[in-house]
């Protein structure tokens, strides 16, 4: 990869090959997720290159896909996990400890056994509690590691009201009780090494105002600590940096934003930490999806496609625009445009990729991209309508490679069939009253 390409701070959709996609579906079929790691890694570098300063962790949860884990890992991000099954991908793709931050919301039980268990072979690894509660159950397990405190900044930022965290009640511990907690975990024995706060997901530069005032807070916070309970390694700002969605939006000028955040914390005596997921992986993505039905309706033209709400959901959920790219259209000048409702096979109205958008006439056959995709896309896809969830495929050093296969319908039954099989006495049975990391509650101890 060259530097000039490292440093384009957006890909558009018109910039993936449209031969080259269509080829894929024509091998891997459709709806197909397609993730560019070598994306990824420029992503990743120009970010690095910004926050040179900084410790970066990737958020896993944008995309968990084994193969973006170990590209990140390799560049140098830590993982950044929501649940004990991102620390276990986070570990089967070669992270140790110290790579590894578990944010805890409202944690499983289950959950909680299973960090403590993984704990005793990787000491280094950090959980972050978001309550006391959370706090009481780790040291009820015998956990007195690395310990940081998430608190509840009281500013919330981001693209949609729906992932605006920092002043969600559910996140985190207000800020102004954090160092009583703090302190009392350090009486009890906890390693406390870090603060944290996220304010939300998609922050665009026209919030950096709310992005000052919330790292202007975590500064004065970190300060606040180091007096009362000691030093601390590090301040983790959360991630959030948000990624153009439309074709004439602009890249967030990330040199603003770095030069912002080292303003605004001030003078502590701790590592600055950030944790993006979107900002990696969004434009590395595209969803491919096959037209199957083209129909005039009484107000618009609908064009029928493979892919729905249960593939990718940010439309449906956050109402959120993806560009979208008839793949087949592309080598075919004569095509008229037309406003056209792109609508999925869900039995949902609200099943469309986006109403009265002019896109060249759909023919039945056309493959068509949806942009942006690489994140929040094949995580946040579920199996409603018994529709399994499609394949990914990733691109690396011009070789084309099957990630993760096509889900048939007998995956979507599998649980069912297992325990129909099963008898009371079974282990299965026995394993259905826990969840897959351990016991189902904090009371429940066989
Ligand atoms: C705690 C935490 N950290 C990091 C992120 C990553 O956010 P983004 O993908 O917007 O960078 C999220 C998601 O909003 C989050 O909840
Ligand atoms: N799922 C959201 C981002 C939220 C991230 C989790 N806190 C999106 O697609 O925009």
């Amino acid at each position: 990869m060259t530097d000039a390409a490292a440093s384009l701070s957006v890909r558009r959709l018109t910039e993936w090959d449209a031969a080259e996609l269509q080829a894929l579906t024509a091998e891997y079929g459709s709806p197909l997720y397609v993730l560019d790691l070598e994306r990824v890694r420029q992503n990743y570098r120009r970010l690095e290159a910004a926050f040179s300063d900084a410790d970066i962790l990737y958020a896993v949860k944008a995309n968990a896909l084994g193969d973006v884990l170990s590209t990140l890992r390799e560049a140098g991000a830590g993982l950044e996990c929501a649940s004990a099954g991102e620390v276990q991908r986070a570990l089967e793709a070669g992270a140790s400890g110290s790579e590894i931050h578990y944010t805890a919301v409202n944690p499983p039980a289950g959950d909680l056994d299973w960090i403590v268990d993984a704990w005793a072979d990787h000491p280094e690894l950090t959980v972050t509690a978001g309550s006391e509660d959370t706090i009481d159950r780790l040291a009820d397990r015998g956990y007195t590691g690395r310990l940081c405190l998430r608190v509840n900044p009281g500013i919330g930022a981001g693209h949609h009201e729906k992932v605006r965290t920092g002043a969600a009640a559910k996140f985190g511990v207000p800020a102004e009780r954090a160092v009583d907690v703090l302190a009392d975990a350090a009486d009890r024995g906890f390693d406390v090494v870090g603060i944290h706060a996220h304010v939300g997901s998609g922050v665009s530069s026209d919030q950096l105002e709310a992005h000052r005032e919330f790292v202007a807070r975590m500064g004065d916070l970190a300060r606040a600590v180091a007096d009362a309970v000691g030093t601390l390694e590090f301040v983790d700002v959360g991630g959030g940096f948000g990624v153009p969605y439309r074709e004439d939006e602009d890249p967030l000028d990330l040199e603003s934003v770095a030069d912002a955040t080292r303003d605004a914390i001030g003078e502590i005596d701790a590592e600055l930490a950030i944790e993006p997921g979107r900002y990696f992986v969004a434009d590395a993505g595209v969803l491919l999806t096959e037209v199957n039905t083209v129909k005039d309706a009484r107000e618009t033209t609908v064009a029928g496609v493979d892919a729905g709400m249960t593939t990718l959901i940010r439309p449906a959920m956050y109402d959120a625009y993806h560009p979208i790219r008839n793949l087949t259209a592309a080598g075919d000048d004569g095509r008229e445009r037309l406003p056209q409702t792109v609508a999925g096979p869900i039995c949902e109205s609200g099943d469309v990729f986006c109403t009265e958008r002019e896109l060249p006439v759909s023919k039945r056959g056309d493959i068509l991209a949806i942009g942006n995709a690489g994140a929040y896309g094949y995580e946040m896809a579920n199996q409603y309508n018994s529709r399994p969830r499609p394949a990914s495929i990733v691109l690396e050093d011009g070789d084309v490679r099957l990630a993760r296969r096509r889900e048939t319908v007998d995956d979507v039954t599998r649980a069912e069939r297992e325990a129909r099989n099963a008898s009371d006495s079974s282990p299965l049975a026995s394993a259905n009253r826990k969840n897959d990391h351990g016991r189902a509650s904090d009371t429940d101890n066989d």
